[in-house]
C-alpha cells in the first residue's frame, strides 16, 4: 500500500484524537451505540464536552450518570486508582461497563471486582477491560503464526517521547495508581503474556526508572522486566513514558529513526517479537539449523499501519562444523480485517472500533469475533503487575477505600 504524506499526517491526527477520545469517534460508526450522556466533577466541563461532541444529556455527578435509567452502559476512563470504585458502582446499578486499562490499581481490587457476586447473578452485566489492541485482526494474525510452546524468547516494547505527559499527569501519581507499568506497560506486559498464552512462572528482574524529584518518586516513568514462562522460554517487556534523547548522539532524530528504514525496537512503533526454538536436522551430510523470528510492528495501533514479518534463517554446516551456506528469507503479512467468517470489520476500523463491536456483541448476547479479555485474564494481568512492582522493590498501588468498606458490609 503506497501512502501519501498527507494520508500519513491525517492518520497521525486521527490517532491523536482517538487517543484522547478512545470511544467517541468509534461510536459514531456503530449503529447500535449512542453516546447519550456525560458527567464530570465540574458540570461546566461536562457541558463543554457535551457541546463539542453533540452529547444530549449532561449529568452533574458520576453518581447521577450511573443512576440514569436511560443508560445501558458506562465507559469508565477515570484514573486507574478510581477504576474499581466507579466500575463496581455502575455494575451494581445494572450497567454494563467498558473499563479503561489497566482494569484496576492492583490485583486485590481486580480479584474483588471480577469475582464479585454482581457478575454471577442471572442477567449479570458485561464488564470488559479496554485492551483495544487485542481486538484487532492484526494481533490475532500475529498470534496464529506460532505455537506458544515453541517460543524460546519474546520481547514487547513501547515508548513515548518525554514531554508528552506533564510530570503531574495522572500517570505519575501513586495514589491514583500511576506508574508506567500500569500505563504503557499494561500493553507490553499483556502482549507478552498473550504471546506465551500463559502467565510467567517467575519475574526474574524488574528495573524501574523512577520519576525524578520533586515529582512522585513512587512512580516509574519507565520499566523493564524479564520473566520466565512455563515452557522455559524467556520474555522481556519494557515501557517508557519519558523516552529521551539518543544517549550516543544526543539527538531526538536518531532516537526516533534508529535503524531507519527498518525501525529496530526502541519502542516506537510499539513492537512485539518472538524467536522460536531452532529446528535441527541433517540433509546430505549437512547439519541444518533453522530458526524463525516473527515481528509485529505497531501492535498498539495496527489500524494506522502495521507490519508482520516472519524471518527465517537456515544455516548449513559441514561435519567439521563449518558454515557452508546460510539462507535468509522474510515473508510479510498484514491484517486489517478478519478472514472470512471470523468476524465483522472494515479495513479502516481502529482497534477501539473493533473493541466496541465486541463489547456490543456481548451486551446484546451475540457471538462476535474470537477477541475478548476475560475477567480472569484481567486478574492475572494485575497479579503479574503487582509481582513486577514487588521485584522492582516498589510499592504495590493502594487499594481503594471502597473495597475496604465493601468487605465490611
Ligand atoms: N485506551 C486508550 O487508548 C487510552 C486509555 N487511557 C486510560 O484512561 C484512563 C484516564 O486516562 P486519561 O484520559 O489520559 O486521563 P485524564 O487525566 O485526561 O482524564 C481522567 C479524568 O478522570 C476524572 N477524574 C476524577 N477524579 C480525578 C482525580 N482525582 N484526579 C484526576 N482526574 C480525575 C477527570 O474528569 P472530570 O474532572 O471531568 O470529572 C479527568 O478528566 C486511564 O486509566 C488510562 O490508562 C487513557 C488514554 C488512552
Ligand atoms: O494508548 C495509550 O497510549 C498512551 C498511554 O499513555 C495511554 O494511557 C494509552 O492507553
Amino acid at each position: 500500500m503506497t501512502r501519501t504524506a498527507m494520508e500519513w499526517i491525517n492518520d497521525i491526527g486521527a490517532w491523536i484524537e482517538w487517543l484522547a477520545n478512545p470511544l467517541i469517534i468509534p461510536a459514531r460508526s456503530h449503529a447500535e451505540v449512542i453516546v447519550a450522556a456525560v458527567a464530570a466533577r465540574d458540570v461546566k466541563k461536562a457541558q463543554a464536552y457535551a457541546k463539542k461532541y453533540n452529547i444530549p444529556i449532561v449529568h452533574k455527578t458520576y453518581d447521577d450518570l450511573i443512576a440514569d435509567p436511560a443508560i445501558d452502559c458506562i465507559y469508565n476512563p477515570l484514573p486507574n486508582g478510581l477504576h474499581y470504585e466507579w466500575t463496581l458502582k455502575a455494575l451494581k446499578a445494572g450497567k454494563h461497563v467498558l473499563l479503561e486499562k489497566p482494569a484496576t490499581g492492583n490485583a486485590e481490587e481486580a480479584r474483588d471486582l471480577f469475582r464479585h457476586p454482581v457478575l454471577t447473578s442471572p442477567n449479570a452485566p458485561v464488564i470488559l477491560e479496554a485492551r483495544h489492541y487485542q481486538f484487532h485482526p492484526a494481533w490475532h494474525t500475529f498470534l496464529s503464526l506460532f505455537d506458544p510452546a515453541d517460543i524460546e524468547s519474546a520481547n514487547a516494547i513501547a515508548a513515548l517521547p518525554g514531554g508528552l505527559f506533564a510530570p503531574d499527569d495522572i500517570r505519575f501519581h501513586y495514589h491514583l495508581a500511576g506508574g508506567t507499568l500500569l500505563d504503557l506497560g499494561t500493553y507490553t506486559l499483556s502482549a507478552l503474556r498473550g504471546i506465551f498464552a500463559s502467565d510467567p512462572s517467575s519475574v526474574d528482574a524488574a528495573t524501574p526508572r523512577l520519576m525524578p524529584p520533586p515529582h512522585d518518586e513512587k512512580c516509574d516513568e519507565a520499566m523493564r522486566a524479564t520473566y520466565t514462562f512455563p515452557n522455559g522460554g524467556t520474555g522481556s517487556m519494557s515501557a517508557d513514558l519519558n523516552a529521551r534523547l539518543d544517549k550516543k548522539s544526543g539527538s531526538w532524530m536518531s532516537w526516533f529513526f534508529h535503524g531507519w528504514p527498518n525501525f529496530t525496537p526502541r519502542g516506537m512503533p510499539p513492537t512485539c517479537s518472538v524467536t522460536l526454538r531452532a529446528k535441527n536436522g541433517i540433509v546430505d551430510d549437512l547439519a541444518i539449523r533453522t530458526q524463525t523470528s516473527i515481528v509485529l510492528r505497531n501492535f498498539m495501533g495496527p489500524h494506522v499501519w502495521h507490519s508482520i514479518d516472519i524471518n527465517t534463517t537456515t544455516v548449513y554446516r559441514s561435519q567439521d562444523g563449518k558454515i557452508v551456506r546460510e539462507e535468509k528469507s522474510t515473508e510479510s503479512e498484514k491484517a486489517y480485517t478478519w478472514p472470512d467468517g471470523k468476524g465483522r470489520g472494515e479495513d479502516w476500523w481502529s482497534t477501539y472500533r473493533y473493541m466496541l463491536e465486541g463489547f456490543v456483541d456481548r451486551v446484546k448476547g451475540r457471538e462476535g469475533s474470537e477477541a475478548w479479555v476475560a475477567g480472569e485474564e484481567s486478574i492475572s494481568q494485575m497479579e503479574t503487575i503487582d509481582k513486577t512492582y514487588e521485584k522492582a522493590n516498589m510499592a504495590i498501588r493502594p487499594t481503594s477505600k471502597a473495597l475496604r468498606s465493601e468487605s465490611t458490609q
